[in-house]
């Protein structure tokens, strides 16, 4: 039995079949886990989406910003952009199910035993593992809740507040904890967000770093597994942090990750997030799995 995490799927379903049969994935068995933005700018978004229903019981799943976007734009809440892939779901004699499915997913994952966390895109610096789950469970709650979904989606597009402050209420709290999960990577130290700047490390703005570097984060020595940036291509050399989006989108990858090993192997994509012929070797990860506590 093994337990594997895979980075960003974008509705890229071939990358995906093609590692699942490299490490001979047995859904009984086996276990995979998913960084979020199954769906959206990939060529396969409802069959990917069908793909992982059908092997729900398998599956650990957190939800990403294009997750959010479907969920919002099936309500009407948000238009569909040009460069989207989400209409056949939405048209789909099965989304209903599908996105009921969607609804119920996470938005942080904590597994105690291996003490590690999955993320879609970050844990702002300033919270500790504790405030992360109470902040995450907020908003899961609002998403399972009939009553609370709609003002939630409705409100959760924005850039504002920037910032975390534990006075926050409503949809101005849900929308800041939602830019924390699923869109956050530079940020200052106290929390601070620039959701604007979307390429490598070196380009922080002055006064922000990538949100796993800052010195006094408080979930240093957990593990933490995200997806979310693409433009890392998986290299960071942060001890316990791995970056599992590899732009299979962007004429990158499909990475997947054994989450106890930390071996890696990644399944080559052509520029429409396709399948491209070659697929790369294990490769053991960068950084070391193991944090120190
Ligand atoms: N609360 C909220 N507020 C607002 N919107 C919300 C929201 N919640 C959900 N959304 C929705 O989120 C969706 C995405 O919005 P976008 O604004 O398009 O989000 P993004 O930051 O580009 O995110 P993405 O997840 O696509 O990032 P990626 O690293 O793959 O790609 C990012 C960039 O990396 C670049 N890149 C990829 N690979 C690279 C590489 N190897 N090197 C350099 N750059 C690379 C790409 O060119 C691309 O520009 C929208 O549909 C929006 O509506």
């Amino acid at each position: 039995m093994a337990t594997y995490a895979v980075g960003d799927l974008q509705g890229c379903l071939e990358p995906l079949k093609c590692l699942l049969k490299q490490v001979a994935f047995d859904p009984q068995l086996d276990r995979l886990w998913l960084v979020g933005d199954l769906v959206n700018r990939g060529p396969q978004s409802l069959e990917t989406l069908r793909f992982l229903y059908r092997m729900r019981e398998s599956l650990v799943c957190v939800l990403g910003n294009h997750d959010l976007h479907l969920l919002a734009a099936a309500r009407n809440i948000e238009r569909l952009k040009k460069s989207d892939t989400l209409r056949e779901i939405l048209d789909a004699p099965d989304s209903a199910e599908l996105l009921e499915w969607v609804r119920q997913q996470k938005l942080m994952h904590y597994d105690e035993q291996r003490d590690v966390a999955m993320v879609h895109a970050g844990i702002p610096p300033q919270w500790s593992l504790s405030r992360a789950m109470k902040c995450a469970a907020e908003v899961e709650t609002a998403l399972r809740d009939d009553n609370m979904l709609l003002a939630y989606l409705d409100g959760m597009y924005g850039n504002d507040p920037a910032k975390w402050d534990n006075d926050l209420k409503g949809v101005t709290r849900l929308r800041v904890i939602t830019n924390y999960f699923t869109r956050m990577r530079f940020c200052t130290a106290e929390g601070k967000l620039d959701l604007k700047s979307k390429e490598g490390l070196d380009t922080a703005p002055a006064g922000y770093k990538p949100w796993f570097q800052h010195k006094d984060r408080k979930t240093k020595g957990l593990r933490i597994i995200f997806g979310h940036w693409a433009a890392l291509e998986g290299n960071i050399h942060e001890p316990g942090i791995s970056a599992l989006d590899t732009g299979c989108v962007w004429g990158g990858s499909l990475t997947l990750m054994n989450v106890d090993s930390g071996e890696r192997l990644s399944c080559k994509c052509d520029e429409h997030g396709g399948l491209a012929p070659t697929v790369a070797p294990l490769i053991p990860q960068t950084s070391p799995v193991s944090a120190p506590r």
